[in-house]
């Protein structure tokens, strides 16, 4: 098995009284997809924001390629192919798909790649099914489709680490398979690490290789979805009565 390339350990973080984080460890290799699920408030988000670097921890390391990069800025992380999506879209809706794809390659600098940029940007476009609307104006478009185009934007630049955040909430069955399918392509063609948060628990046994639970800011549960659907600590906390939606 390969050396995680993001490996946090005995992250801590508090919000005043609220221990949102308690001593989670969580490794992610490359070329693998692994699903973080958990209820509402279980601390999902809390701790996509400490991997990307907005929030710093209260005690707990973050490491890259073997590297400590908890203090590390999301600048930084994002320079060196990390890669974020966040639960509430974040397109730039006045700018058109294929630019929205392009200015996450500019942002780099160096304008005079402007040509090689709109050729990545359209070849993306091409692999995630979206050639159609490279001249649509992101603003405008149903949500699957933005999940698509914010998946995609994500793509534009190669990442080495991607973290979505709820990347399938509110799309059809067709438009989950499409995303499953570049997620997973994106996994082994690229070697790139993946991490996806999702409340749709169906779509992430379906596509992760790897399951972690988080309930009440700890680690409650981690392995295949066989044996995470199977953990009866699981089951009562989360998949048992009141279970998020399967499909
Ligand atoms: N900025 C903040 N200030 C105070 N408390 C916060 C803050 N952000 C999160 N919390 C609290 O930390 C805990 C974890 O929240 P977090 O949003 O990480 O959970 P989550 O698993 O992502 O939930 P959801 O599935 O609803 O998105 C919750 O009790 C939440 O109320």
């Amino acid at each position: 098995m390969s050396a995680p390339l993001l490996h946090a350990s005995g992250i801590d973080v508090r919000f005043g009284g609220v221990h949102a984080l308690r001593g989670v460890t969580l490794a992610v290799r490359p070329g693998e997809v692994c699903g973080l699920i958990g209820p509402n408030g279980a601390g999902k988000t809390t701790l996509f924001d400490v991997l990307s670097g907005m929030r710093r921890p209260d005690a707990g390391t973050v490491a890259y390629d073997g590297a400590d990069i908890t203090r590390r800025s999301p600048v930084w992380r994002a320079r060196h192919g990390m890669r974020r999506t966040f639960q509430r879209q974040q397109l730039f809706g006045q700018l058109t798909v294929a630019d929205n794809l392009v200015v996450a390659r500019d942002w780099r600098g160096g304008t005079r790649a402007g040509a090689r940029h709109r050729e990545r940007a359209a070849a993306v476009l091409h692999d995630c099914g979206l050639d159609a609307l490279g001249g649509a104006y992101a603003g405008g478009l149903p949500v699957g489709q933005a999940r698509m185009v914010e998946l995609a934007r994500a793509l534009a630049d190669p990442p080495r680490v991607l973290l979505l955040d709820e990347p399938a909430s509110g799309t059809t069955a067709d438009e989950r398979r499409r995303l499953a399918a570049v997620i997973r392509r994106t996994a082994e063609e690229e070697d790139c690490a993946v991490l996806l948060v999702e409340h749709n628990v169906a779509f992430v046994m379906e596509l992760c290789s790897r399951v972690v639970v988080l309930d009440l800011g700890r680690v409650l549960a981690e392995g295949t979805p066989r044996e995470v659907r199977a953990d009866p600590a699981v089951r009562e906390a989360y998949l048992g009565a009141g279970a998020p939606r399967e499909g």
